[in-house]
């Protein structure tokens, strides 16, 4: 039961015996175990020493997702995916230890010195029996009068799975537009149907009306990943195809899990002072 912190990481334990384990750099979940079965997939490439993101586990995507735009200068001259992957998080505190769940929140560091905005990012990682939650916080701290600040954010959840050539994800509602990054961005209109790892899948999703993404994993199991405050969900998949690309993917690491990613990135947000966005991500194992 409980919470232990150690040099590089915060460790939840719940009482039905399911755990978490959260490392400071990146506040990345690396594992999430629930009845004994590792449900984070982490390539075994992946570097863990916080000289680069890690490959696997839910890195946090922030102030942008994907390539940087090609302006403000500010936002154009970051990492892909920004850096709040890696960058050295503070664990402030355990929220609740009960057997409703297990609760800690973290807080990120200043920006870099050369990105000029105030603002606190913060993120809630709560485990309970079949479930892990992951909030992540974004408050405008800026004093001055209507001065905004805009940022995208996601949560790049590589979700474990036995054979990624036997998934069926679905509940995406016929009509929501996707932006296919395989067709050179072409936007596309989803007919509802299901989506298999038969290729490489990299689509960013709009406005999933039920906010629920269903993942069968083809053996009887699967997850159900519901998302509040967030607007999109990209799904990810590089099959063999551009996982063989990949420095850090082990080999045929791609076959090993799918990655559903709640986020806000289509657009960017704007807050003004004062203002907080709150995007949830919840992953239920079925
Ligand atoms: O290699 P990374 O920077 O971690 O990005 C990995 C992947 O992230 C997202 O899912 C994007 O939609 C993909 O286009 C990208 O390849």
């Amino acid at each position: 039961m409980g919470v232990t912190e150690t040099a590089k990481s915060v460790i939840l334990n719940h009482e039905s015996g399911s755990s978490a384990e959260i490392y400071l750099y990146g506040a990345h979940v690396v594992s999430w175990k629930v009845g004994g079965k590792e449900k984070m997939f982490v390539s075994s490439k992946a570097s863990l020493d916080g000289s680069k993101a890690i490959r696997g586990g839910i890195p946090i995507c922030f102030p942008t997702f994907g390539p940087p735009p090609s302006e403000p200068e500010e936002y154009a001259r970051l990492a892909q995916h920004g850096f709040a992957r890696n960058q050295i998080w503070k664990f402030e505190s355990t929220v609740m230890d009960r057997k409703e769940g297990v609760s800690v929140r973290f807080i990120a560091p200043s920006p870099p010195t050369d990105f000029k905005h105030n603002y606190k990012l913060s993120y809630v990682v709560t485990l309970s029996a079949h479930q892990l939650s992951t909030d992540v916080h974004i408050v405008n701290q800026e004093t001055e009068k209507d001065k905004e600040f805009k940022f995208q954010t996601l949560l790049h959840t590589y979700l474990a799975t036995p054979n990624s050539s036997k998934l069926k994800i679905s509940n995406i509602d016929k009509g929501t537009t996707y932006i296919d990054k395989i067709l050179d961005a072409k936007t596309v209109t989803s007919q509802g149907e299901d989506i298999i790892i038969d290729r490489p899948i990299d689509r960013v999703y709009h406005k999933i009306p039920s906010q629920e993404i269903h993942v069968d994993d083809g053996e009887g199991s699967g997850y159900k990943v519901r998302f509040r405050g967030f607007e999109d969900a990209t799904i990810w998949n590089p099959t063999e195809v551009k996982g063989k690309e990949i420095a850090d993917m082990e080999d045929k690491g791609w076959e090993k899990y799918v990655c559903v990613e709640p986020g806000y990135v289509r657009e960017f947000k704007s807050l003004q002072p004062g203002e907080e966005f709150i995007g949830q991500q919840i992953i239920t194992v079925l």
